[in-house]
């Protein structure tokens, strides 16, 4: 709460001096909805997490291991078993990072880190109205109209945008770069998505935060882009929807809108060979002043230091411009494996996510009978499921193996193999409301929490299956038959099966 604050006074004394302060804009720190209502969690779609806290370890609470976590999903107050010791209430609590505004040369306004930010850190959410696709379409087009050159509008999903240009949090005020510190990330919150910018690396205090616009954008004018890496892509959100669907260019004495021989891409396959432009803006320390006395008065606009150097406020301390040091920031091959490990994992449980979500996947998953398929008892490819499966004859078996400890294994595994079985169809039962509201409204999905239920009780199920077969194919193997044992006591069918175990 302490970020949030700051960044509230921040804004609020910048806009209260008497020198330049970014274009008036409502500062919120929710969302707010302007073509249909807030969604109301429902009880069932509820993630229920099962970490413990321990007063010993803080930690413990609700950290990396959270199952919650793990998805994306923030815990809902009320449920979860670490109560006010929870911590993965970020966006709830407005857990941001303390952050100032700055006027760059060339970029407008950008933003700060206040402090020290760890990889991974929540640095804020891209907060501002939420509207429907069409409505973003007709706003950019009437901003662009009105001669707003910054824009402020974002994908929220495929039928919504975040538009942050009368309202939004201080999230807006972050620059795009080709070579970003920060990227964006979607979190369930209560039922909603919320989209986050997060770090994704160490963030020294005073440095310029950024991330990659493309994809996420939906763009005004074409705006060549500043941001100076290497990689530089040269315009913005050039790989945005929005930008392919631009028609316009400024046309003015500004460097960044006079663009010729805009590139158009249809993927991020078909970018092309990276230039620099060389267009970076040289960042100009202000001389003489001592950085730990800036960093303790960033957010006193009546401080001495401020009133100094107004009317313009330019404070960026160890600012690394978005000039990017190479040798600052050459991972190792480690880091190159890790992160893209990360990426892979993550789009990996995204679109195994995304599966469970589907109508679809949820229509085939069920091979077998369930409560709902009883009477058809068919799978989605429309094959009748009698006869794809040989049947396992268990007493059949049993009857036949000479010793009573492989037919207890069997017939325990088949106890286990029927409650896993039992799960996932009551789970069905429970998931088949969710996915009935998707299919009428396709801005619903099956929650996070569902799916999350899903593929667990699916992986039970599978691995009951397999610890089932396994145990038969074992015991027939190592097994005397009943015709071939003498018929002793259990002591001696212990002799037996070792013998016969070799
Ligand atoms: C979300 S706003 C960022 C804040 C903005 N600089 C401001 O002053 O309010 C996006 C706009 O900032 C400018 N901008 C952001 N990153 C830029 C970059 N790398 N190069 C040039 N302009 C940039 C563009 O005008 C863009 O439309």
């Amino acid at each position: 709460m302490e970020g949030l604050e700051e960044q509230k006074d921040t804004s609020v004394n910048n806009e209260g001096q008497q020198g330049e302060a970014p274009p008036p804009y409502k500062l919120i720190e929710r969302n707010e909805f302007l073509h249909r209502k807030h969604k109301k969690q429902k009880e069932e779609d509820i993630a229920i997490c099962e970490c413990q806290y321990d007063s010993n370890n803080p930690d413990s609470a609700c950290g990396d291991r959270c199952l919650n976590v793990f998805t994306s999903t923030e815990c809902t107050p009320g449920y979860c078993p670490c109560g006010s010791h929870c911590k993965n209430q970020r966006f709830q609590k407005c857990e941001y990072a303390a952050s100032r505004l700055f006027k760059t040369e060339g970029r407008g306004w950008g933003l700060l880190s206040g402090e020290n930010i760890k990889a991974g850190q929540f640095v804020i959410e891209y907060c501002g109205e939420v509207i429907s696709w069409k409505e973003a379409k007709q706003r950019s087009q009437a901003y662009e109209s009105a001669g707003l050159k910054d824009a402020y509008i974002i994908y929220l999903n495929a039928d919504e945008s975040i538009d942050a240009t009368h309202k939004g949090s201080l999230a807006r005020f972050i620059n795009h770069s080709c070579q970003p510190n920060c990227e964006t990330r979607k979190w369930n919150v209560l039922g909603e998505v919320r989209v986050g910018i997060f770090a994704m690396q160490d963030i020294p205090a005073g440095t310029e935060l950024a991330y990659d616009y493309n994809f996420e954008w939906y763009g005004g004018a074409i705006v060549r882009c500043l941001c100076g890496a290497s990689c530089c892509s040269e315009f913005l959100g050039a790989k945005s929807r929005g930008f392919q669907e631009a028609t316009y260019l400024w046309d003015d004495n500004d460097d960044r809108y006079s663009v010729e021989n805009v590139p158009l891409y249809d993927s991020d396959d078909d970018e092309p060979t990276s230039k620099s432009h060389n267009a970076i803006i040289p960042y100009i320390p202000i001389a003489e002043r001592d950085n730990e006395e800036l960093l303790r008065n960033t957010d006193d606009f009546d401080s001495p230091i401020f009133s100094q150097s107004m009317p313009i406020v330019v404070e960026p301390i160890n600012f690394a411009p978005m000039e990017i040091d190479e040798a600052k920031y050459d991972t190792t091959e480690e880091d190159t494996i890790y992160l893209e490990s990360t990426q892979q994992n993550s789009a990996k449980k995204s679109a195994m996510i995304s599966r469970i979500r589907s109508n679809h996947a949820c229509r085939n998953y069920h091979t077998e009978s369930s409560p709902l398929s009883k009477s058809s008892s068919r799978n989605a490819g429309g094959k009748s499921k009698i006869g794809m499966r040989k049947q396992i004859d268990v007493k059949l078996i049993c009857e036949r193996l000479a010793i009573s400890e492989a037919r207890e294994e069997i017939l325990a595994c088949e106890e286990t193999k029927k409650q896993a079985t039992a799960r996932l169809d009551s789970l069905y039962d429970k998931i088949r409301p969710a996915i009935e509201e998707h299919e009428r409204d396709n801005q619903d999905s099956v929650s996070t929490s569902v799916a999350e239920k899903w593929i667990e009780a699916s992986c039970c199920k599978l691995k009951a299956e397999f610890d089932f077969h396994y145990a038969i194919c074992k015991n027939i193997v190592i097994t005397p038959r009943v015709c071939d044992a003498p018929q002793v006591d259990n002591t001696v069918d212990e002799v037996i099966l070792l013998e016969n175990g070799h």
